[in-house]
């Protein structure tokens, strides 16, 4: 049975260095019962805060880098080394700092890559990389945890409210005409987040109160399907929690 908790810390900067020390302490443990760890990465700021404060936190030389698999549960579709790829802005954050294993950081395809302006390949491309690195007979690998922003209007990865993006069964889509720039997308599907073990929402700021509220009162946005196999963790600061109803 899956649980879902609600943390909530006073500001985003602990919040930053909140969810990197529960990252770290979730990746030494993951490579001690299998050897390695499965992190999916997500994009937007709050998530660049995080990956910062991962590189200053002393519990991170405890971590085995070698055996960390990294993936992304959305990316921007935009050339290689964009500023604007999710995939840039966690290499400037954190990534390029620590000796990871190349072929286990598993960054989504860029629109100057082998698919071209192709998304829908690119997404494709980016299933069988999944599939690869599952174990026989399945599909997806082991996602140890699986970290998620939200957005303004209650979007996870690039899956927003009332697009048919939502109906994808595949384990990767395309996103089209997204609302929120840039409009062309590649994307985890729901049913895809809903594997891993560990699904954590992360949000800071006033921004995010609404929707957040919005979802923990029982309404559907996309971030209400967003749930882990073992347990859903929303980590928030005081701004972005301010509309969560009050437990009996
Ligand atoms: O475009 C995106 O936005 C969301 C939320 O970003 P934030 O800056 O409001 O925290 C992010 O989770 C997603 O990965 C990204 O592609």
């Amino acid at each position: 049975m899956s649980e879902t908790v609600v943390v909530v810390v006073p500001d985003a900067d602990i919040l930053a260095s909140t969810v990197a020390a529960r990252l770290a302490i979730k990746i030494i443990d993951a490579q001690a019962v299998h050897g390695s760890a499965s992190v999916v990465l997500t994009g937007g700021r709050v998530a660049a805060k995080v990956l910062r404060a991962v590189r200053e936190l002393p519990a991170s030389a405890a971590i085995d880098w070698s055996r960390v698999d990294l993936w992304w549960g959305d990316e921007r579709y935009l050339p290689s080394g964009d500023p604007d790829r999710n995939e840039t802005q966690a290499r400037d954050a954190l990534l390029d700092k620590l000796p990871l294993d190349p072929a286990r950081v598993h960054a989504m395809p860029a629109s100057d890559g082998p698919d071209g302006t192709d998304a829908v390949a690119a997404a494709a491309r980016y299933a069988s990389e999944l599939a690869a690195a599952a174990e026989p007979g399945a599909t997806l690998p082991r996602f140890d945890v699986l970290m998620l922003g939200v957005g303004e209007d209650g979007h996870v990865a690039s899956l927003f409210p009332n697009h048919p993006v939502l109906q994808q069964t595949g384990p990767t889509a395309a996103t089209f005409d997204s609302p929120k720039p840039p409009p062309v997308r590649v994307t985890l599907t729901l049913p895809t987040i809903q594997s891993a073990d560990e699904v954590w929402l992360i949000a800071a700021g006033p921004d995010k109160a609404a929707p957040i509220g919005t979802v923990l009162s029982g309404g559907n946005l996309p971030a209400a399907n967003a749930s882990g196999v073992q347990k859903t963790l929303w980590l928030l600061d005081q701004a972005a929690a301010a509309n969560v109803p009050t437990r009996a």
